[in-house]
């Protein structure tokens, strides 16, 4: 299913594990920055929502999309505390292929990270084809994806600790 008939904001507080004793790192593009604040805002929220303390979130801001996979790379490598990053960008359609190299660099960089790093990095990079569908999806009609992004985060940061529970 699409985005559209699912609310990128919808989660229950009861299904998220506690992220009170959780450091969070959240790398933030400037390009498009009324949509990349407003998907930083979304996940911030929902990460104090779910129990996190403001002091465990540090944000890093890079110039753009492509340049979050290396200010998340640093993150990882600066912070070796944190329990879980995420990338916020907001990529828009232009007049040329820049769109898919960006798109294509970015998904595959946070891929890199996390199937090589051991801090999970989370993709909260909108790719959308016109302003008005970033809108939608960074607060508007279907949602925020920075919410969705900070209850990955917290599941994912659950899941790193269980397995080096169950490694020893
Ligand atoms: N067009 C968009 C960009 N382009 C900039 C690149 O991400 C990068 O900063 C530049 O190529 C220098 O390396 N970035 C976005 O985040 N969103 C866009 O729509
Ligand atoms: C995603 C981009 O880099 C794009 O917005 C840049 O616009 P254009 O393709 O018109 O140069």
């Amino acid at each position: 299913m699409a985005t559209a008939g699912n609310n990128l904001s919808a989660y229950d507080p009861k299904d998220v594990p506690s992220a009170r004793d959780m450091r969070f790192g959240l790398v933030v593009s400037e390009w498009n920055d009324q949509i990349t604040q407003a998907l930083f805002q979304g996940a911030f929220d929902a990460l104090i929502d779910c129990g996190a303390l403001k002091e465990n979130i540090v944000r890093w801001n890079v110039p753009g999309s492509f340049e979050l996979v290396y200010g998340s790379k640093k993150m990882t490598e600066a912070f070796d505390m944190l329990d879980a990053v995420i990338a916020v960008g907001s990529v828009i359609q232009g007049e040329t292929k820049h769109f898919d190299f960006v798109c294509e660099a970015v998904s595959q960089g946070i891929k890199d990270l996390n199937v090589r790093g051991d801090i999970p990095v989370i993709f909260c990079v909108l790719t959308d084809n016109n302003i008005e569908q970033s809108l939608a999806r960074s607060g508007g009609e279907h949602g925020n994806k920075g919410t969705e992004a900070a209850i990955a985060a917290i599941k994912m940061a659950q899941l790193r600790r269980d397995a080096k529970f169950y490694k020893g």
